[in-house]
């Protein structure tokens, strides 16, 4: 049904999709939709990994163009491969890729948009071959990528490309006319298909919260491709952008009740929409040689050198979404803005910022650090976002190593002075916290879903902690030598046996005693 100017959701909520979006309906409930013909879309991106994040971030950036009548020809092809895209596929499809993003400020004030720039969704396995078309195709000249840190298949602290994980072997041992299973598989194959029929290879842009994230895709994908094929991976380094990028928006997992919020305050049944801060910040670097829609003009930062941004926003932000992480689940916080608002909690965040991260970070232009920080705070506080810790305990093995393991080998490396370093007393402490955590019970007797790749490693080394404390360090992939340095296994120690005799507000407030110098 098509309704008039302002009848959207009077009789109920209207169903999302680009035929009931003909009618400037939805405008009634105060919701900004695509005033740009949705039949105009052409892809030019393909996209892995359409989470709730992407759709936050990129699509919106490139629906402000769109919005003002640009970048048609960059509209998106969203793309699932793994066995639960199967839910964004129905969704997104059912819904001609459209989908509502509400942007919540910590005053209360919400915005409601329908998102446009996403002009179709591939599940790869039900279409591989159209997928390889897509990629192929001349038009498409960028191929995006938000997969988790998980998505790169790497060791996050040596950066080797694992190629015996199971998918990736057998994407490798695949033979002609096999489809892929992996991103590897799909965008190594497509380069070839390109590089045969004389296309100019597309760029591919790693949007994850990794450091040199670009660098790292060049990495991983040239690796697959070496193994697959060595011409085919000598022409993808000669040839092929992999411009790194810093990303930035709290974006948590999507619930049942902001389904029935869109539905209530807007009018619209959307079976997945996506909730966020109102905060949102992109730094991206300018290497493009197939062209990029002009992102310069709807707010992103485009630049020549994105690793100080980087930096600071996985080392502050990112690392100090580990410190509230499992501090604050075992201190029975289930989300981000409870603990964030406790002041002890809050002051343990920024002694970390302060102590341990900063020293570490190198000038970022038009940056003031301090108010930075500051606004991270404010930011975790946020109430109407309601991000989870459980979203932010997840996957601890790809985060640690990516995010804080860095910070404290760069304030252990002695380099004679040239620099000032920080103490690795919190940062131990943090590690510590996890591996408390990964014991799997918290402090009330709970017990905690843990969710992590190398779940059966980390809990089978934390179950062995009370006969041998370092049992959680020694895991070379994960920690490198640090169980070899006195300096931060003595804080550690320390720290983990109070996680684990006094609990996590005890340990919070004997660190603060010292003045957050550590409890050894
Ligand atoms: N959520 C945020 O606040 C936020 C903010 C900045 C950056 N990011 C980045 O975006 C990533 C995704 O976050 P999200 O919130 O959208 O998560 P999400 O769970 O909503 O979506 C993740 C997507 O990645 C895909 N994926 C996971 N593993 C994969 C693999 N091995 N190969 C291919 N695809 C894979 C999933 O299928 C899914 O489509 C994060 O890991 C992070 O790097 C997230
Ligand atoms: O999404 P991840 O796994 O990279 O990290 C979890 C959070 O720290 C992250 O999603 C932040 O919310 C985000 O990076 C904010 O921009």
């Amino acid at each position: 049904m098509i309704m008039g100017q302002n009848e959207v959701g009077l009789d109920g909520p209207v169903r999302l999709n680009a035929a009931d979006l003909k009618s400037p309906a939805a405008h009634g409930r105060g919701v900004e939709t695509p005033g740009y013909a949705l039949d105009q879309r052409r892809v030019g991106i393909v996209h892995f990994g359409v989470g709730g994040f992407h759709r936050a971030h990129q699509a919106l950036y490139l629906d402000r163009l769109m919005q003002q009548g640009r970048a048609l020809d960059w509209a998106i092809c969203g793309v699932g491969l793994m066995p639960f895209d199967t839910a964004m596929r129905d969704a997104l499809t059912a819904q001609d890729g459209l989908y509502t993003l509400v942007e919540k400020a910590p005053d209360g004030t919400r915005t409601a948009r329908v998102v446009g720039s996403i002009a179709e969704y591939l599940y790869a396995p039900d279409y591989p071959e159209a997928v390889l078309a897509r990629l192929a195709d001349p038009a498409v000249r960028i191929v995006s990528l938000t997969v988790t840190e998980g998505g790169y298949n790497y060791n996050a602290r040596t950066g080797e490309f694992l190629a015996d994980t199971p998918e990736v072997a057998a994407d490798l041992a695949a033979g002609a006319g096999q489809p892929p299973r992996t991103t590897f598989g799909f965008v190594i194959e497509a380069l070839r298909r390109r590089r045969a029929a004389g296309t100019a290879p597309f760029t591919v842009m790693s949007c994850d919260n990794i450091q040199g994230n670009g660098h790292l895709a060049q990495k991983v994908f040239t690796a697959f491709a070496d193994l697959k094929d060595p011409e085919l991976g000598t022409w993808i380094r000669a040839n092929v952008a992999f411009p790194n990028s810093m990303v930035d928006r709290i974006t948590p997992v999507t619930t049942d009740a902001d389904r029935e919020a869109v539905a209530a305050d807007y009018g619209i049944a959307d079976a997945w929409p996506v909730v966020c801060e109102d905060f949102i910040q992109w730094v991206l670097e300018d290497a493009f040689p197939a062209g990029r829609p002009p992102f310069e003009e709807v707010g992103v930062q485009v630049v020549d050198d994105v690793e100080p941004y980087e930096l600071m926003k996985l080392r502050l932000l990112n690392a100090t979404h580990q410190a509230m992480a499992y501090t604050g689940y075992l201190a029975g916080y289930r989300y981000a803005h409870e603990t964030a608002r406790d002041p002890l909690f809050a002051e343990f965040f920024a002694a970390y910022m302060d102590r341990e991260a900063t020293p570490t970070l190198r000038p970022v232009p038009g940056i003031d650090l301090d108010a930075y920080k500051r606004q991270l705070i404010e930011r975790f506080s946020n109430e109407q976002v309601r991000d989870t810790l459980a979203r932010l305990c997840a996957e601890s093995s790809d985060r640690i190593p990516t995010w804080l393991v860095p910070v404290i080998a760069h304030n252990l490396d002695d380099d004679g002075g040239a620099a000032p370093r920080g103490s690795v007393a919190l940062s131990a402490a943090i590690v510590a916290s996890w591996a408390r955590y990964a014991e799997g019970v918290d402090e009330a007797g709970e017990s905690i879903e843990i969710v992590d790749r190398l779940k059966d490693r980390v809990t089978a080394a934390a179950a062995r902690q009370d006969e041998d404390e370092l049992a959680f360090l020694r895991d070379p992939e994960l920690f490198g030598d640090l169980v070899e340095n006195e300096e931060f296994t003595a804080h550690y120690v320390a720290a983990l046996r109070s996680f684990k005799t006094v609990g996590s507000r005890a340990t919070l407030e004997a660190l603060s005693a010292s003045g957050w110098s550590g409890l050894v």
